[in-house]
């Protein structure tokens, strides 16, 4: 049965085709998790959900630029202090630089704080020669082989760990964490000869920051570098759970994270997911890949964003080096002929995967780099704008992508390759990065 926006309600998407979802052997041990996670209370509030909407309203009006990044697959073993400052860290200092470069604001938006549930392309993997399911992410199963059957408890142990990553994010921004004029905050072990261009521009960076501590600091309101939390909204009877009717606004909000996202493996157009967020009123974004047709996008447009609100939705294109001519100018045209104001956000991460010789999973920065130019000028030659960015990344010094000043190599890769799932720049690519983009927006 159709559902308009009158008729929609959090569990209409049962009715419907819902891919990529566990199968677990206790569906009575589901349905008891999921009444717990009902009653307990939302990690995050409306307000605060509204002020996103809001921000990203003016990014798809060119007034502001969206920063979304963070793990892969949150691993709730990192759930620590210090991996959390790490990544705050690693995003608020690419902030700094984009907004130093790019003259422009930049909103935060950590794939945080609940990113721990995972699309795969097969069922399962050969593991020392046997057959097991693939690995789904946290909140689904367990890494080590021998847990990868779906576990509902693990539902209310993602919530638990979401919380305790908020609830420590909110206290650094809260305690001045994200005050960034700490020379320690910006150590990086790149030498003069490699990164001599890069460490100028740091240091007009820290001049340029010195100078306003010498004016007495920035406001309040612009030293605390704001974060919100996103995550794919792929578990659906978990996402159903933290889906809460708000009576002053007479709408739904998913209150397990600000922003949500739907991932190019469930972007199904008559499928539970599109149904599942159409309904919210959080601000929500779409993965769209190579396989999108201009004639399709009018369709999820259609149902995604009635109302052709700013700030409702952001298309996250993810195509692959060399793939976006073929297929971006169709698409912004079918968006703009229909008044779709959205925000089109860059992912150079999800079309530049590939296997290395050792069997690792990766993906090369100056790949990661070329999709970035080549969507920004797109965009440009189009009459558009890449307002955002969306990367995987960590504040670790992980060894999963190939490039980069420091030049890791397909050989190095095994040194510290922490992912389990996808592949992250480290601290040292995110940051070099960051200075590519604020020129390549400026
Ligand atoms: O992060 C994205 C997907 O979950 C990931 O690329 C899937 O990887 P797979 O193709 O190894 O399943
Ligand atoms: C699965 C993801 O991406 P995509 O849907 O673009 O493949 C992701 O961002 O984690």
């Amino acid at each position: 049965m159709k559902t308009t926006i009158q008729t929609w309600t959090p569990d209409a998407w049962r009715s419907l085709p819902a891919a990529q979802q566990p199968v677990y052997r206790d569906d009575a041990a589901v349905e008891a998790v999921l009444a717990e996670l009902r009653e307990l209370p939302p990690l995050v509030v409306p307000e605060e959900v509204d002020h996103l909407h809001a921000l990203l309203a003016e990014a798809a009006e060119g007034r502001r630029f969206l920063l979304q990044g963070g793990d892969c697959a949150e691993a709730f073993a990192d759930c620590r202090g210090s991996i959390i400052q790490n990544k705050l860290r690693v995003l608020l200092q690419m902030s700094v630089l984009i907004t130093h470069g790019g003259r422009t604001g930049v909103i935060h938006l950590g794939r945080i704080a609940g990113q721990y549930a995972k699309p795969r392309s097969g069922d399962t993997e050969r593991i020392d020669g046997k057959e097991v399911p693939v690995y789904r992410g946290d909140i689904i199963n367990g890494l080590d082989p021998s847990q990868r059957e779906p576990d509902p408890r693990r539902l209310l142990e993602a919530y638990h760990r979401a919380a305790a990553t908020l609830n420590h994010l909110r206290a650094l921004v809260d305690g001045g964490f994200a005050d960034l004029h700490h020379p320690e905050h910006w150590d990086l072990s790149w030498s003069r000869e490699d990164a001599g261009h890069y460490l100028e521009t740091l240091d007009q960076v820290r001049n340029s920051l010195a100078f306003v501590q010498r004016l007495g600091g920035l406001p309040e309101h612009l030293r605390t570098g704001e974060l919100f939390t996103s995550h794919e909204a792929l578990h659906l009877p978990f996402e159903t759970a933290m889906t809460r009717f708000v009576p002053e606004s007479g709408r739904h909000y998913n209150l397990g994270a600000h922003f949500l996202w739907i991932g190019e493996r469930t972007r199904q157009l008559e499928g539970a997911h599109l149904e599942y967020i159409r309904g919210l009123a959080n601000p929500i974004g779409l993965k769209v890949g190579a396989s999108m047709t201009p004639e399709s996008l009018r369709k999820v447009l259609a149902k995604l964003d009635p109302g052709r609100r700013p700030g409702r939705l952001t298309l996250i294109t993810r195509f692959g080096a060399g793939r976006a001519e073929a297929a971006l100018p169709g698409l912004i045209e079918a968006a703009r002929s229909e008044g779709h104001p959205v925000l089109w956000s860059c992912d150079p991460m999800h079309g530049n995967g590939r296997t290395a010789a050792g069997g690792l999973k990766t993906r090369a920065f100056g790949d990661i780099l070329q999709e970035l130019q080549e969507v920004a000028a797109l965009h440009r030659a189009c009459g558009s704008r890449m307002g955002a960015v969306h990367f995987e990344l960590t504040g670790e010094p992980v060894t999963e992508c190939t490039g980069g000043v420091e030049g890791l190599d397909e050989a190095g890769l095994q040194r510290a390759y922490r992912s389990g799932c996808d592949p992250r720049l480290n601290r040292s690519q995110s940051l070099e990065m960051a200075f590519l983009i604020a020129q390549m927006i400026r």
